[in-house]
């Protein structure tokens, strides 16, 4: 049986795979993911392959951690400059988040061809790859939840925002204005994105992330939903056997 692993800014996600990909409950971390990691009662796994935002990667500390909770070293994939012909655009192709590089090639491993990733998580990140495997780029933006929480900060707005009765509407009070503010700032990202070049008429779209479902009924066209796809990326690296 295997651990997969993903540490993302907020939460850490996780999974077990024994034929069949069983996801567990998402661990809320606070910034220390190392004792949420230590502090849940793991089964016995043979293998453990984690992947954490290059904030929270230090590799050093999550093999000590791992190697205690569970017996095991982990495999800590980086990004490469190339995966089964997917090819990495970063001149520095390490510097490109795992996170980002694991969810494409979940995406790559199944469908040969053009597409898309959005990411709505604590960070908003979209990825474009075109039908030859060549990844054209992306942008990182504001999440959802992180501009809501900073702007909340910033006007000292009190109470939690409210959900307008009408999600595409427009706010009628602070809490609803900066609520909207930053779900329409998320989905006009995405709109550019979407018409940045290199699009193809046939690329799949394919979403993920805590805030998927938040924008998923006002993105335009079709979406993919695939929860964990970050896991996925893990899983196809260990079973085709590769080099971290
Ligand atoms: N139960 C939840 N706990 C925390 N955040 C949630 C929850 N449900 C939805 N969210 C939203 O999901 C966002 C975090 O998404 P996710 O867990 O995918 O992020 P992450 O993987 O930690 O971040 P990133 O990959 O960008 O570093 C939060 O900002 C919040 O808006
Ligand atoms: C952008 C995030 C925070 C998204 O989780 C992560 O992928 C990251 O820290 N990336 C490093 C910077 C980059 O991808 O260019």
């Amino acid at each position: 049986m295997k651990l997969l692993v993903d540490v993302g800014n907020t939460r850490l996600k996780w999974a077990l795979w024994d034929g069949t990909l069983r996801p567990g409950e998402p661990l809320p971390h606070g910034g220390y993911p190392w004792a949420a990691f230590a502090g849940q009662r793991w089964p016995v796994v043979q293998e453990v392959w984690l992947s954490a935002v290059p904030r929270l990667g230090e590799a050093a500390r999550w093999q000590s951690v791992v190697q205690a909770a569970c017996g095991v070293a982990p495999q800590l994939p980086r990004s490469r400059a190339e995966w089964q012909g997917l090819r990495n655009v970063y001149p520095q192709p390490e510097r490109l988040g795992i996170d980002r590089w694991l969810a494409m090639v979940a995406v790559w491993q199944q469908r040969r061809g053009p597409f898309v990733v959005l990411s709505a998580g604590t960070a908003l990140t979209f990825d474009r790859v075109d039908r030859e495997g060549c990844h054209l780029g992306g942008i990182i933006a504001p999440g959802y939840g992180s501009a809501l929480a900073s702007l909340l900060q910033v006007t000292a707005t009190a109470t939690p925002a409210a959900v307008p009765a009408d999600p595409r509407g427009l706010g009628s009070n602070s809490e609803t204005a900066i609520r909207q503010g930053a779900l329409f700032a998320a989905l006009g990202a995405v709109e550019h994105c979407l018409r940045a070049p290199g699009g193809d008429p046939d690329e799949l779209r394919v979403l993920t992330g805590g805030d998927a479902l938040l924008l998923l009924p006002q993105l335009p066209g079709a979406w993919q939903l695939r929860p964990q796809l970050v896991l996925e990326g893990l899983l196809a690296l260990s079973e085709a056997g590769a080099t971290p």
